[in-house]
């Protein structure tokens, strides 16, 4: 659990800087899914909110349904997202267009993929794909301030600047999840929204580049939802998580009261499906083998 945060979950949530409301997704075809059902969820200035579930729960979706990436058959059947961004206003997102939401997703809300790392141009330098953002987005920046700016970004998310000349083949999984990490950051947007982004990577670089963005969240003091079926890395970095289970969510809680006082039954036996939080992990979420559909009682909800 973010210790160095307790207490500033409930805090924040006087002051959101994303509220979604009553949010449904479905895929259309001969057999529409409902991958995400009415969902209200208010992400905190400054917060790590955790969103949890299987695989097929319908995380993703919502990540994307946020943020507007989401292409047909899927449609945004209901509801709303909104920015409240730090000088005051309200931003419905669902109103922004092309070049606006565009410039809206790296500047104020950036996104950190699974795959991330491998979205890197192979053919261009890091430096040259730093600097591509503040040509872009700060066109007045001097190439002095765009090179020694993307510097400082390698160096915050634990990269040498030497690496700056590296092209990407030359990095290894890590460096180069970092070097997403880094471009996520550039423009010092208030929400990230990180998807599975240390997954494909071994546990000991997970665990430094986790170490790195809560260091990061606190210092910068942006909000991230963090999307994982890893239910116990989420206990260690999370302010609050949501369980999500079948396109809804479940449980919504400190992440101490829903590890220690686990109030839905469904995320007793997601806590359960982890034998040690230290030990061996159980493999149900990784895999979907297991059968763990919902029972009555399931569906209570938060
Ligand atoms: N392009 C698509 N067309 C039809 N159905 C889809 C599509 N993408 C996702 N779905 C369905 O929507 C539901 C939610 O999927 P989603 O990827 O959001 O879940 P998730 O919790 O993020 O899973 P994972 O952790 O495996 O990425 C699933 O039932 C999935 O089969």
């Amino acid at each position: 659990m973010s210790a160095a945060t307790e207490g500033g979950a409930t805090a924040s949530l006087a002051d959101p800087v994303v509220t979604i409301e009553d949010f449904s997704v479905d895929y259309l075809g001969a057999m529409t899914a409902h991958a995400v059902r009415n969902i209200n969820l208010t992400l905190g200035r400054g917060e790590i909110l955790g969103l949890a579930g299987e695989s097929g729960c319908g995380k993703s979706t919502l990540a994307y349904g946020i943020t507007r990436l989401l292409r047909p058959p899927a449609l945004i059947t209901s509801g709303r997202a909104s920015f409240h961004p730090r000088e005051g206003g309200t931003v419905d997102l669902s109103t922004l267009r092309g070049k606006q939401l565009r410039a809206f997703r790296w500047d104020k809300i950036s996104m950190v993929f699974q795959g991330a790392m491998n979205s890197l141009n192979p053919v261009i330098n890091i430096q040259a794909q730093l600097e591509d953002i503040f040509i872009t987005h700060r066109p007045r920046m001097s190439r002095r301030d765009r090179v020694r700016t993307s510097g400082d970004l390698l160096e915050r998310v634990g990269v040498e600047r030497s690496r700056l000349k590296s092209f990407p083949h030359e990095l290894s999984g890590g460096m180069r999840q970092r070097v997403m990490i880094a471009m996520a950051m550039a423009l010092g947007p208030q929400v990230m929204i990180m998807d599975e982004p240390t997954t494909a990577l071994d546990v000991v670089v997970q665990r430094e580049i986790l170490d790195e963005v809560t260091r990061l969240r606190a210092e910068l003091g942006f909000a991230v939802l963090f999307i994982t079926h890893d239910l116990p890395l989420l206990l260690e970095i999370s302010d609050r998580i949501a369980v999500m289970k079948a396109g809804e969510i479940v449980e919504l809680g400190a992440a101490r009261n829903l590890y220690t006082a686990p109030r839905n039954d469904y995320t007793k036996r997601l806590l359960a499906s982890f034998p040690s939080l230290t030990g061996e992990r159980g493999d149900f979420i990784r895999t979907g083998v297991a059968d763990i559909r919902l029972t009555e009682t399931d569906q209570e909800k938060v």
